[in-house]
């Protein structure tokens, strides 16, 4: 923990559930930005991508100028995050998009194909222990309206799966998960988050 302390993470603040990522983040040591602008990303080590509404957070995206920005981040080294909503927007490939909404915007920095709400409307929202490569008891994966990831590029390692639907990925310094660790006590991905940041 202690070795968070020279940790400075973003967490995108448009829509959903930010100031949770934010808590956990600092309780774990780090210096916590509330990214609302291209400018707040300076000097950021990693970012967090918040779970909330996919639709209306890519709307904001563009219209806060974000999406270049983080791709830049991200291709100069920055970790990023994306849980369940924010999962669906690291997605290069995303499904599921009632055609009204039009236009899903994606940092499409992940070569992974998403489906939204794949395990069902809001009431579907359940949780389960997890069994997730690395860590040595299941964690407790909160999801609501979650996505899953149908499809990962041979470059990323699939560290989780529920129901045999993989639900978090890692790739080099990107994770997606479909759930959100934010909204429980165990902080162990928030931990592995930190770890990706450099
Ligand atoms: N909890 C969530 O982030 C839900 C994601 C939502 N179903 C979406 O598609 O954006």
């Amino acid at each position: 923990m202690a070795g968070n302390l020279d940790k400075r993470v973003g967490v995108l603040a448009l829509q959903g559930a930010f100031r949770e990522h934010a808590a956990m983040l600092e309780r774990l040591g780090a210096r916590v930005t509330e990214v609302r602008l291209p400018a707040d990303l300076a000097g950021l080590g990693g970012l967090v991508i918040p779970g909330g509404e996919s639709t209306t957070i890519g709307k904001l995206l563009v219209d806060f100028d974000l999406i270049e920005p983080i791709r830049a981040f991200a291709a100069s080294g920055g970790a990023v995050w994306g849980t369940c909503a924010g999962a669906i927007l690291l997605a290069q490939d995303i499904q599921g998009v009632p055609p009204q909404f039009g236009f899903q915007p994606s940092l499409a920095l992940m070569a992974t194909r998403v489906r939204r709400n794949a395990f069902g409307r809001q009431v579907d929202s359940f949780e389960v222990p997890l069994n997730v490569a690395g860590l040595n008891a299941p964690f407790p994966a909160v999801f609501i309206r979650a996505p899953v990831i149908e499809a990962v590029p041979d470059e990323a390692e699939v560290l989780a799966r529920h129901d045999g639907q993989v639900v978090l990925v890692r790739q080099g310094r990107l994770l997606a998960s479909s759930f959100h660790p934010e909204l429980t006590r165990d902080a162990r991905l928030h931990e592995l988050f930190l770890n990706l940041v450099a």
